[in-house]
C-alpha cells in the first residue's frame, strides 16, 4: 500500500448541513451504454437536512449514526422519526465512500470519525445518500485543509453518484448527462412545500428499470421547459401546473397505493403533488408557509395508509455548507 505522508490537522472538529432534494422537473431519456439514462432534470435543494460532523478518529473512517434520527431543524414535528433501519454504517455508506476517495485523491491518510444524523427520509428519492456524500467531501476538505478547487471536488462527486454535485451545489439547477451536469437556475422566489414520508423506501434502480419496462428504452426526455419558465413566475400556480416527474409511473406501478397518497395531498388542499425523484416521498407545492402548515395538520389527521411522517419544508436552500468548525 502506498504510504501517504502525514497531514497536519488543522481543525479538530467540522460540522456540514447539507439539504434533500425535489425534482421540479425529471425528463428521462434513453438508456444508454453505461446503464444510465440520459436527464433533463430540474433539482431544486429543500430545508429537509442532514448534519454530518467530522472529528479525528483512529485510522480509516469510522461512522456513527446520532440518535434520534430526526432533523429537529425541520419545519413541523414528524407523526414518526425518519427510520434509519436501512442506513449501512460500513464502507457501503456513501458519506463514507465520500471519505475514501477524498483521502485517496489527496493522498491524505483517513482517520476520522463521522457523526451523521439523518433528516432525509432514507430511500425516498429525495437524495439522503448523495447529500451525505457531499457533506462528507466539504467536510473533509475543511478538515484536512484541502482548500479543493470546486472542479475537481464536482469531478470526485460525479464519481460517487449522479445526485452528488448537485447536493454540492444547492438552490435551483438544470441537470443534464446522468444528472451530473448541472447549469444554475437563478430566481427570487422561495417555495413551500409539504412532504409525505413512507414508511418503505423504493430502490432508485428498480425504478428506473420499470420506466424501461413501461416505456420502452429510448424514450425521449419530457421537456423541462414549462418549470424553468414557471421558476421565474411569483404565482405558486405556475409551478403546479408545470411539475413533471417521468418516474412517476413507475414508482406508482411498483406502489399502487403512492396514487391515495397523491390524492390525499390535493385533497389536503395542495396545489399540485409530485413524486419526488424515484420516489416514494410525494412533494405536495403550497400557496406559502401559513398553507404548507395547514396542508401538513390535514394530511397528518388523514392518516393516510404508508405514510410515516408529514414535513414541511421550503426551498431553493443551499448546497452542503460548513456550520461549525473549531
Ligand atoms: C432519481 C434521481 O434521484 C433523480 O435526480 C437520480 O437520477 C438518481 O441518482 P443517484 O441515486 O445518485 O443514482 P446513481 O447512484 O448515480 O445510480 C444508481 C442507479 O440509478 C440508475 N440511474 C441513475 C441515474 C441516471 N441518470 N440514470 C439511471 O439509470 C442506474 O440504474 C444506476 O445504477
Ligand atoms: N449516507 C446514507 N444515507 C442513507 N442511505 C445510504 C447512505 N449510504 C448508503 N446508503 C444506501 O443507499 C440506499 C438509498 O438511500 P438514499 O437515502 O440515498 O436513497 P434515495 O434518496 O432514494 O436516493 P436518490 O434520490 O439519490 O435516488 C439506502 O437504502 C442505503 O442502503
Amino acid at each position: 500500500m502506498e504510504e501517504y505522508p502525514l497531514t497536519v490537522q488543522s481543525r479538530s472538529v467540522v460540522r456540514v448541513r447539507v439539504p434533500a432534494k425535489i425534482n421540479l422537473h425529471l425528463g428521462v431519456g434513453p438508456l444508454r451504454d453505461d446503464n444510465f439514462h440520459d436527464l433533463a432534470t430540474v433539482f431544486h435543494a429543500v430545508s429537509l437536512s442532514d448534519e454530518l460532523t467530522l472529528e479525528p478518529g483512529p485510522p480509516g473512517v469510522r461512522l456513527i449514526l446520532d440518535e434520534p434520527a430526526v432533523d429537529l431543524s425541520a419545519e413541523g414535528a414528524p407523526t414518526d422519526g425518519i427510520r434509519t433501519d436501512g442506513v449501512p454504517t460500513d464502507a457501503r455508506n456513501l458519506a463514507v465512500r465520500a471519505l475514501y476517495a477524498l483521502a485517496d485523491a489527496a493522498k491524505v491518510e483517513p482517520a476520522v470519525t463521522i457523526r451523521l444524523r439523518k433528516g432525509i427520509p432514507v430511500a425516498g428519492g429525495m437524495a439522503g445518500g448523495s447529500a451525505d456524500a457531499a457533506a462528507a467531501l466539504v467536510a473533509g476538505d475543511a478538515l484536512w485543509n484541502l482548500a479543493t478547487p470546486a472542479e475537481r471536488l464536482h469531478t470526485i462527486a460525479a464519481d460517487l453518484g449522479s445526485d452528488v454535485p448537485f447536493a454540492l451545489h444547492g438552490g435551483d439547477a438544470l441537470g443534464t448527462g446522468r444528472g451530473e451536469r448541472l447549469t444554475p437556475l437563478t430566481h427570487p422566489y422561495r417555495r413551500h412545500w409539504v412532504l409525505a414520508v413512507a414508511g418503505k423506501g423504493l430502490s432508485t434502480p428498480a425504478v428506473y428499470a420499470e420506466t424501461d419496462r413501461l416505456r420502452g428504452t429510448d424514450a425521449d426526455a419530457s421537456d423541462p421547459a414549462a418549470v424553468i419558465k414557471a421558476l421565474d413566475d411569483p404565482d405558486p400556480a405556475a409551478l403546479a401546473d408545470a411539475l413533471c416527474n417521468d418516474l412517476q409511473a413507475a414508482t406508482l406501478s411498483l406502489r399502487p397505493e403512492l396514487a391515495d397518497v397523491l390524492t390525499a395531498g390535493t385533497a389536503a388542499g395542495a396545489l399540485a403533488g409530485i413524486v419526488s425523484g424515484s420516489g416514494p416521498t410525494c412533494a405536495f407545492l403550497a400557496v406559502d408557509a401559513d398553507h404548507s402548515a395547514q396542508i401538513a395538520d390535514r394530511l397528518r389527521a388523514a392518516a393516510v395508509p404508508g405514510v410515516s411522517a408529514v414535513l414541511v419544508a421550503h426551498g431553493s436552500v443551499d448546497g452542503a455548507r460548513l456550520t461549525v468548525e473549531d
